[in-house]
């Protein structure tokens, strides 16, 4: 049977690398791409054409970080396909990205660093801002868009007799002391991007808690250090491309210096294969590239609880209710007004 897989953000990095993988171990494939930039989606398209001439590759428009962008895409889908068998939810943004310098050297001389190569503590910060929504961006987009898009697809994901998967591309930056249940938007901190890749991984036990008794299977992976357009905002790419062989260097030590897309796409392609009986719910899939060069998948243990992920779920809910509403008079506004 045909297998209907969407992705989020596939016109670049790891989402379009996977998308890639995905058309080579299964040719039947039938392919969404879930894009905001129709014109990059359709580049993307072409790209992937190019490699395999006779996959079907279609494109939806979706911004996760706007909230009636989502429910459009979503109608749109719903429109198109009567199931989907895996919905990666990999688009995620990094704003003005900051690295500590001193924290970088200070840590190169103490004992934490392959810890600190690996999972970037204590070495970056972001800039975050409102949305349109009244969101915090990095919230909206790396996180709430996609809950929201869960949400509006659950009679395709969740059918009777059909096992549907998520897979989130979560990242080992994500940390419990960087997100606070008080503020679970990060509003107030410095650190968005690690607070809302933990409130993924607290989602995702949540998800599987709920949906797993409707045939749904949510998912976690770290790609590891990857060279994309989000990395080359947080040093220029020639910068990168300068020290590379350092990097190459300290990838003997951490194994998840992956580097390139297509080894930071390995646990997402790999978690393809899997059965979802085999799947923790309580493990995010690392993407490991060895000294020598092997790409392979390792399970390793999420500092994530029951309690705090029903939390979260819970406001994550109530939010959502806020939001709607706030849309509905928002559009009921608009159309009183004629515009
Ligand atoms: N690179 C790395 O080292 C790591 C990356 N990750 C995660 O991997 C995922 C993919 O990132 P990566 O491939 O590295 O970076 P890229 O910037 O190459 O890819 C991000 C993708 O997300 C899309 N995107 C961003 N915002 C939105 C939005 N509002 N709506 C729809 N799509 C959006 C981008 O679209 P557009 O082209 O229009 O901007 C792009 O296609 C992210 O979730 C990131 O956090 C995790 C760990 C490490
Ligand atoms: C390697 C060099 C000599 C110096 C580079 C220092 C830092 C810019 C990097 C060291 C660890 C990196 C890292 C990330 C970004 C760049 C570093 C801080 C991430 C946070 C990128 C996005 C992710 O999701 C994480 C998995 C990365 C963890 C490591």
């Amino acid at each position: 049977m045909e297998r209907i897989v969407i992705v989020t953000g596939a016109n670049s990095g790891i989402g379009l690398a996977l998308c890639d993988r995905l058309l080579t171990v299964d040719s039947h494939l039938r392919l969404c791409l879930a894009c905001r930039n129709m014109q990059r989606a359709h580049a993307a398209r072409s790209t992937l054409l190019t490699s395999h001439p006779d996959a079907r590759v279609d494109v939806v428009h979706l911004d996760v970080g706007s909230v009636q962008s989502v429910l459009t895409a979503a109608q749109e889908v719903q429109s198109r396909y009567s199931r989907i068998d895996f919905l990666y939810l990999n688009a995620g943004i990094m704003p003005n990205p900051q690295v500590d310098i001193k924290a970088l050297f200070k840590g190169l001389f103490s004992r934490n660093v392959i810890n600190m190569f690996a999972t970037a503590e204590g070495l970056l910060t972001q800039q975050d801002r409102l949305n349109s929504d009244g969101l915090q961006e990095v919230f909206a987009t790396n996180l709430f868009g996609h809950f929201l898009l869960i949400k509006e697809l659950e009679p395709l994901l969740c059918q009777p007799s059909h096992t549907s998967r998520i897979v989130w591309t979560s990242s080992s930056n994500a940390r419990r002391s960087a997100f606070s249940m008080e503020d679970i938007q990060h509003t107030h901190g410095t650190e968005p991007y690690s607070s809302s890749k933990y409130a993924s991984d607290l989602l995702s036990l949540a998800l599987n808690r709920h949906k797993n008794s409707q045939g749904l299977f949510s998912s976690v992976v770290c790609p590891g250090l990857v060279m994309t357009n989000l990395t080359y905002g947080i040093l220029p790419s020639f910068f990168w491309t300068l020290i590379m062989p350092i990097m190459f260097l300290i990838r003997i030590f951490t194994n998840t210096f992956t580097l390139t897309p297509h080894n930071g796409a390995e646990a997402l392609h790999w978690l393809f294969l899997q059965k979802s009986e085999s799947l923790d719910p309580r493990a995010k899939y690392h993407s490991l590239t060895s000294g020598l060069g092997t790409n392979y998948t390792q399970p390793r243990q999420m500092d994530v609880d029951d309690g705090m992920s029903e939390v979260l779920y819970e406001k994550l809910l109530e939010l959502e209710k806020g939001v709607r509403r706030k849309l509905t008079e928002r559009n009921a506004d608009k159309e009183t007004h004629g515009q």
